[in-house]
């Protein structure tokens, strides 16, 4: 007999305990992680990632490659995979195999760091001699225009899923997965927050793309008919989930508030302009409103519970370091 943790009344028959749901993931902490890829080179630099590190993101050449290097092998071996399993297809059907990208969703909460972790992935990955061709789509570009969110009183909701326009975004990975040439996606500005008129992202047949933004891994919606039942994530090859504590966000969240006041904010043709002059007192109070009012009711409602869709979940601690890493394996 084996006794269960907090059920001290309670016992269950060992022969019963086989049928009790595994977990689909292995846990592994950051060092058990970092040993699996001793043989795989580490293709980046100090200045590279000077470059590619986000705003308020510490990030250094000691966590690309205990944490980016593992990860870059892995995606490596089943990039490689799926082509071979593509390649089985196309010789049962006697036909040529398809030159379909491998795409990667990088999901998370504001502030998380999914842009860090995208720009890194898609950096290694180039270095790779299967896939020199990485692209990177952040989901904003579908986000309904600002005048459109005003129509739909949608303003203090930027971020939620209504706030997409998913069939477009939909719409674009079906192209992108069907190897179409050129695939356009409209452009959004963390600036002047919106949408940029008439100008557009330009995806040309990437060998991996990787689709980062805070709803990649929303369920298909169930009400939603025609091409609205797919889920976004069903373009997915395999997908990444950026964890961490929400009370450690929350602080990177008004930490980069407080950067972007004095560099970002300060730039005339600002949405935030408003918000430039503010004293640091000010700038805390309006950075935890915002908070509070959008990015944790987000977070908790609609980000969080797509996390156990994710293939691989990393966890970072309050330092933004990687502390453990889960990977789907059933
Ligand atoms: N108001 C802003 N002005 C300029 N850049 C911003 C602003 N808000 C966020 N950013 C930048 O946009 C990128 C995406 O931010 P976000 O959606 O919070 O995702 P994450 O922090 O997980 O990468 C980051 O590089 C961030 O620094
Ligand atoms: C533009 C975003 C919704 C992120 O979009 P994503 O690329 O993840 O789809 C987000 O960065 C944002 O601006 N949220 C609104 C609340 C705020 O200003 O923090």
């Amino acid at each position: 007999m084996v006794r269960v943790a907090h059920q001290s009344s309670t016992t269950i028959p060992e022969h019963l305990l086989s049928l009790a749901p595994a977990s689909p993931y292995v846990d592994l902490d950051r060092a058990a992680w970092s040993r699996l890829s001793a043989s795989t080179p580490l293709p980046l630099t100090d200045d590279d990632v000077d470059r590619l590190r986000g705003l308020g993101d510490p990030i250094d050449l000691d966590e690309v490659d205990a944490v980016y290097r593992p990860l870059s092998r892995l995606l490596n071996l089943y990039v490689n995979a799926v082509t071979g399993l593509h390649g089985a297809t196309a010789a049962f059907l006697h036909e040529q195999p398809p030159r379909t990208p491998y795409v990667i969703g990088v999901a998370g909460s504001v502030a998380v760091g999914k842009s860090t972790t995208a720009r890194i992935l898609r950096e290694m990955l180039a270095r790779w001699p299967s896939t020199p061709r990485v692209e990177l789509l952040t989901t904003d570009g579908f986000l309904y225009p600002n005048a459109e969110l005003a129509r739909r009183g949608l303003m203090e909701r930027k971020g939620f899923p209504e706030a997409y326009d998913r069939r477009a975004l939909i719409r674009f990975l079906s192209r992108i997965k069907a190897g179409q040439e050129e695939v356009r996606a409209p452009r959004y500005s963390h600036t002047i927050y919106d949408i940029v008129p008439g100008e557009e992202v330009v995806i040309r047949k990437p060998d991996v793309l990787i689709v980062e933004g805070l709803n990649v891994l929303q369920p298909a919606r169930p009400s939603a008919v025609d091409e609205s039942t797919v889920a976004v994530s069903d373009y997915f090859d395999f997908s990444i989930y950026v964890d961490a504590r929400t009370r450690n966000i929350r602080q990177w969240y008004v930490d980069r508030f407080l950067q972007l006041r004095r560099t970002a904010f300060q730039r005339p043709e600002s949405y935030f302009r408003k918000y430039a002059d503010l004293s640091d007192d000010e700038a805390v109070t309006r950075a935890l409103s915002i908070w509070e009012s959008i990015n944790a009711p987000n977070l908790e409602q609609n980000i969080l519970p797509t996390r156990g869709r994710a293939t691989l979940v990393l966890t970072k601690g309050a330092d933004h370091k990687v502390q453990r890493v889960r990977l789907r394996k059933l």
